[in-house]
């Protein structure tokens, strides 16, 4: 059997549940957000399984953090592990993935943060198609201009700069050094949980989880 040749990989950065979704401080405790934050990451897994399992396009999955808890059940799944070189934020945890990706011959690597509402399939395999080619950047923005899925072609052809309005400064990245960028607009991927609003919106199940186990 010839193997399917994989030259994209796909990259969820995560943090330590406990430490995730500061953001919806005013109306959940530290558990309900841990709680949050680790149903966002199972679902993240989850959707991503069944892409490689729908087989449209060829990808390898990998989990960067710098969490034991997170590393452990990363250890028993389908995907790669990478170690955060340090623990420095989200763009140093980037970086470190850019370099394993580079260093295993990948040629293109996808960032898929692990706190998107509604990932949609077909959406994302769009996403992933526009991307890949020589020396681009493709990138899916968020509602408020953060940077939700972005695909990079060679893995380190930029510095990250997630944080705020990302979206406009990897686009801007991109035009200082000489990339095509591909912008790709998606609702399903246009939402992630950073809010109590968010979670209303588009998570309401999970509310309703944690309010029952207020209830108890
Ligand atoms: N590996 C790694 N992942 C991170 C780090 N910071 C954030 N992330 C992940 O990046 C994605 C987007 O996270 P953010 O929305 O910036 O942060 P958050 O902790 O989820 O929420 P806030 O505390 O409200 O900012 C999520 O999958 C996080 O788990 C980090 O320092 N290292
Ligand atoms: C990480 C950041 O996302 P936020 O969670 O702040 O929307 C971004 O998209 O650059």
């Amino acid at each position: 059997m010839t193997e399917k040749l994989v030259k994209t990989l796909i990259v969820v950065p995560v943090k330590d549940f406990a430490l995730a979704k500061s953001r919806l401080g005013p109306h959940l405790d530290a558990v309900e957000r841990a709680k949050v934050a680790e149903n966002l990451f199972a679902q993240t897994l989850s959707f991503l399984q069944e892409v490689q399992h729908r087989n449209r396009i060829a990808v390898d999955v990998a989990v960067v953090t710098s969490s034991e808890e997170i590393a452990e059940r990363v250890g028993t799944g389908f995907a790669h592990l990478i170690r955060e070189a340090q623990v420095a934020g989200l763009n140093s945890a980037l970086a470190t993935a850019a370099d394993w990706a580079s260093t295993h011959n990948y040629e293109t690597l996808c960032v898929l943060p692990a706190d998107i509402a509604a990932p949609d399939f077909e959406e994302f395999e769009r996403i992933l198609s526009l991307g890949g080619k020589p020396l681009s950047l493709t990138l899916c923005p968020s509602h408020d201009y953060g940077t939700n899925v972005l695909v990079v072609t060679p893995p380190n052809a930029i510095t990250f700069t997630y944080g705020s309005a990302s979206f406009l400064k990897h686009q801007k990245q991109a035009a200082e050094r000489g990339l095509e960028c591909i912008i790709a607009p998606s609702s399903s991927f246009s939402r992630d949980i950073d809010y109590m609003e968010d979670l209303t919106v588009a998570q309401p199940m999970l509310l309703t989880k944690l309010s029952e186990r207020r209830a108890v």
